[in-house]
C-alpha cells in the first residue's frame, strides 16, 4: 500500500480558506457528477496496477528503453480500458485523454491512432469502407496513424508529393515518392509501432493529375512487424518534447494498394479509372475540424496542469521577506506571483468554456451535414482555426509562465513543468500551423466584411461588424459586457484597417495575391483580436449561463475569474482599446485597480481552484504539484533517483578526471 504522509500545513490552511465547494467545481468542470466518478473510478484502477509503475523514472531511459516501456505501458493501458468498457459506458475521450498522462509522462506512442486514424475512417470512409476497417481499428487490431506532411510541404497540401497512379488492369494504385522531399515526415507512432497509415498522396489517372486523396495503406506485416517490400519507415529521431511519440517517416516504391483503399465518401475512382468528383469536397473538412475543436479542449487541460503544479508549489515555497523582522513569505502571497498564476487558472476555465460551446457547434454542423446542408460550415471552420491558434499559442505562453513562477525547480525535469510545455507548445505547429490558421480565419473575415459593407445579415460570430458600421462607438463603461463590446470594437478596426490595406495595394496595381501578402501582419492581428473577441464573449456568457445553476458561492468565483480573464486581457491590449473604441486613460487606471482587487479575491481560493481541477499525483507527475506539498522532500527523493546516485565514486573520475587533475600544473 502506498503510505500517506501528512499534508503540507501551509495547503492545509489555504483549503481551509476556500469559499466554495471544490466538488461542485470539479463536476462542473468535467460536465457532470457521473463522468466525474466515471474518470475517478478508471485513474484509481490504473493507479493499482502495479506493472504501470516505473522503478527508474523515464527521463533516465535511453531514447529506445523510453520509447519500449512506453509501447509497453499503452499497451497495459488499452487492456485496463477494455476491461473497464466491457462492464460499463465507454469512457468519455476527455477522461481517456487525461487518464494518458498517469500511464505515460509524455506523448503515448498511439497517440495518432484514436486521434486521427479512427475519425479519418469515419470521416472519409464509405459505410462499406468504415465495415471493413473500423471494427479492426477500434479493437487495434490494426494499429494506425496519419501521414500526411512530407520532408518538402506541411502546410501546402496541393504541394504534396507522393503519388498514388492508378493501374486500371489490376485495379490497384501504385504508390510511389519520387523524391527525398516526398516522404512523410511526423506521423506519430510511423516510426516503429503502427502496421497501418492514411497516406494523403497525389492521385493520377492515365497520366491525368486529380489532386490529394486518403488512402489506407498496410506498411509491416501483421506477423512480423517487418516493412513490407517497397515500403521504407524508420522514426525520425529526438524533437524538442514528444519523447515517446515515436515520430516516423515513410516513402513508398512502386507500392500497390486495392482500389477499395482510396476512401471514396467523398471522391471515387471506378474500376475503369473513371474519377468521381465528390459532392461536396467540404466534407473533408470535418475531420479536421474536430481535431481543431480538440485541441481548444486540450488546451484547457495543460494549462490546468501546470497552474496547479504553480499555484501548490506558491503556497508552499516561502521566500523573502515583505517586512523585516516579519517571517518568510509564502510566494503566492507577493502580487506579481498571484498576476503570474490567476490568469493560468482563468485561461482554463476560459477554454474549458469555449470548447463546451465549441463542440456542440460542431455537433449541429455535422448534423447539417448529413442533410446536405453547409450553410454553417464556413463559419465553424474560421472559429476552429483561431480558437485552436490561439488556445494552443496562450497554453505554450501560461505553461512557461508557470514554469518561471517556479524559480528554478521549475527548470527541473522532476517539476515535470519542462514536458508539458514540450507536448502543449507542440500544439501550435501540428494540425495547422498558428499563423497559417490566424491567415485561414482572416479570410473568413474579410468576406465577412465585405457582406457587413453590403448590408447583408452575417453569421452570429461576425454579427457584431453589422453593429459596428450601424452605431457610433459605444459609450465606455468598465462592465465586462461593455469591455467584450470593446474588444469586439477593437477586432472590427482591425478587420477593416487589414481589408483596406489590401484595397490600396491593388489599387495602387499590385495583385490581389501580393496585396494579402503585404497585409498580412494586420490579418493576422485582425484574427487575434477577432479570437480574443470570441473567446471573451463565449467565455463570459457561459459562466453567466452556469452561475444561474450553481450554488451562490460557487457562482461568485466563477464570476470573479470570469472578470479577472477580462480585465486582464484589456490591460494587456490597452493600446489597442485606446485606439479602436470609447475607453479612456480614466478607465484604464480604475482597471489597473480592479484587476489588483481581483487577485485578491480570488487570493484565498487558488489552491481550492486548482485542486478542483482534481488532477491526480499520478497524472500530475511532479514533484511540485503534489496535493500533499513535500516538495523538498520529493525533489530528493526524485534526485537519489539518479544513476548517478547510485554509486559513490563515478568510473569518469579514474578514467579522465584523476588523470586531468593530477597533470595541472600549480
Ligand atoms: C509534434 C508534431 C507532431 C506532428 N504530427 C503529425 C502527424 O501525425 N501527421 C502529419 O501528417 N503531420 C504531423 N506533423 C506535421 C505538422 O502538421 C506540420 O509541421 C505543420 O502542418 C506545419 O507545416 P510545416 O512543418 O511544413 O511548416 P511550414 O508550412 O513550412 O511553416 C514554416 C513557416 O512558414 C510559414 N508559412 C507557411 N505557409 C505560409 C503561408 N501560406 N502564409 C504565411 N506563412 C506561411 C509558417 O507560418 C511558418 O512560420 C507534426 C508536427 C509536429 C511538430
Amino acid at each position: 500500500m502506498a503510505t500517506v504522509h501528512k499534508i503540507n500545513e501551509d495547503l492545509v490552511k489555504e483549503r481551509q480558506k476556500c469559499t466554495f465547494n471544490v466538488q461542485e467545481l470539479t463536476y462542473l468542470l468535467d460536465g457532470g457528477e457521473e463522468v466525474t466518478k466515471e474518470r475517478r473510478e478508471f485513474e484509481n484502477i490504473l493507479r493499482n496496477v502495479k506493472e504501470l509503475q516505473d522503478e527508474v523514472p523515464e527521463v533516465y531511459l535511453s531514447h529506445k528503453e523510453r520509447y519500449e516501456n512506453a509501447v509497453r505501458k499503452t499497451c497495459i493501458l488499452q487492456n485496463v480500458r477494455n476491461d473497464f468498457e466491457k462492464k460499463r459506458e465507454v469512457l468519455s475521450p476527455r477522461n481517456i485523454f487525461r487518464a494518458g498522462y498517469a500511464v505515460i509522462k509524455d506523448v503515448s506512442p498511439f497517440f495518432l491512432h484514436n486521434g486521427m486514424f479512427v475519425p479519418t475512417i469515419i470521416g472519409q470512409g464509405t459505410p462499406e469502407q468504415q465495415a471493413e476497417w473500423l471494427p479492426k481499428a477500434k479493437a487495434m487490431a490494426i494499429i494506425g496513424t496519419y501521414a500526411q506532411t512530407e520532408l518538402g510541404h506541411g502546410t501546402f497540401i496541393r504541394g504534396l508529393e507522393t503519388t498514388a497512379t492508378y493501374d486500371a488492369k489490376t485495379e490497384e494504385f501504385i504508390l510511389n515518392s519520387p523524391k527525398v522531399t516526398s516522404y512523410k515526415w511526423w506521423p506519430g507512432g510511423l516510426g516503429t509501432t503502427v502496421n497501418h497509415c492514411i497516406t494523403v498522396a497525389q492521385l493520377y489517372i492515365n497520366g491525368k493529375k486529380y489532386g490529394i486523396h486518403p488512402f489506407i495503406v498496410q506498411i509491416r506485416d501483421l506477423e512480423t512487424h517487418k516493412p513490407l517490400p517497397g515500403i521504407k519507415v524508420g522514426e525520425i529521431g529526438p524533437k524538442m518534447g514528444f519523447a515517446t511519440a515515436n515520430n516516423g517517416f515513410l516513402g513508398f516504391q512502386n507500392f500497390r494498394i486495392p482500389r477499395k483503399n482510396m476512401l471514396m465518401k467523398n471522391a471515387q475512382v471506378l474500376k475503369d479509372g473513371t474519377f468521381v468528383k465528390g459532392m461536396n469536397e467540404k466534407l473533408t473538412y470535418g475531420t479536421m475540424v474536430m481535431v481543431r475543436v480538440n485541441i481548444v479542449s486540450d488546451s484547457a487541460f495543460h494549462t490546468a496542469m501546470a497552474a496547479t503544479i504553480a499555484v501548490r508549489y506558491a503556497a508552499v515555497r516561502h521566500q523573502s521577506q515583505l517586512k523585516a523582522k516579519e517571517p518568510e513569505v509564502q510566494i503566492i502571497d507577493y502580487l506579481t506571483q498571484q498576476h503570474k498564476l490567476f490568469i493560468a487558472i482563468a485561461t482554463s476555465h476560459a477554454f474549458s468554456n469555449t470548447y463546451t460551446w465549441l463542440y456542440q457547434a460542431y455537433l449541429k454542423v455535422v448534423e447539417d451535414l448529413g442533410k446536405q446542408k453547409q450553410d454553417h460550415l464556413p463559419e465553424l471552420h474560421a472559429l476552429s482555426c483561431c480558437l485552436k491558434a490561439t488556445s494552443s499559442r496562450d497554453a505554450g505562453v501560461i505553461v512557461e509562465q508557470c514554469r518561471l513562477a517556479c524559480g528554478g525547480h521549475g527548470y527541473m525535469a522532476s517539476s515535470n513543468l519542462p514536458i508539458i510545455y514540450g507536448y502543449t507548445t507542440a500544439a501550435i505547429t501540428y494540425e495547422g500551423e498558428h499563423t497559417v490558421l490566424l491567415l485561414q480565419t482572416a479570410r473568413y473575415l474579410m468576406k465577412a466584411w465585405m457582406s457587413a459593407l453590403e448590408g447583408k445579415v452575417l453569421a452570429p460570430s461576425v454579427a457584431y461588424l453589422v453593429d459596428w458600421l450601424k452605431s457610433d462607438k459605444q459609450r465606455w463603461q468598465n462592465t465586462p459586457e461593455v469591455i467584450v463590446k470593446g474588444f469586439q470594437h477593437v477586432a472590427a478596426g482591425k478587420i477593416k484597417d487589414a481589408f483596406d490595406a489590401i484595397q490600396k495595394h491593388v489599387k495602387a496595381g499590385k495583385d490581389y495575391e501580393d496585396a494579402w501578402n503585404l497585409a498580412s501582419v494586420q490579418l493576422i492581428k485582425a484574427s487575434e483580436a477577432h479570437s480574443r473577441a470570441i473567446l471573451c464573449d463565449g467565455y463570459l456568457r457561459e459562466t453567466v449561463r452556469t452561475s444561474s445553476s450553481v450554488s451562490p458561492s460557487l457562482a461568485k468565483v466563477l464570476n470573479h475569474l470570469v472578470q479577472l480573464y477580462i480585465v486582464y486581457w484589456t490591460l494587456e491590449t490597452a493600446g489597442d482599446l485606446l485606439v479602436y473604441s470609447n475607453i479612456g486613460k480614466d478607465d484604464i487606471a480604475v482597471l489597473k485597480e480592479k484587476y489588483e482587487e481581483l487577485l485578491a479575491l480570488i487570493r484565498p481560493n487558488a489552491v481550492g481552484l486548482v485542486d478542483a481541477f482534481d488532477i491526480s499525483d499520478e497524472i500530475l507527475q511532479s514533484t511540485l504539484g503534489s496535493y500533499d506539498g513535500r516538495v523538498y522532500e520529493r525533489l530528493m527523493e526524485e534526485a537519489m533517483k539518479s544513476p548517478l546516485n547510485k554509486e559513490p565514486v563515478n568510473q569518469s573520475f579514474h578514467k579522465y578526471l584523476k588523470p586531468f587533475i593530477k597533470k595541472a600544473k600549480l
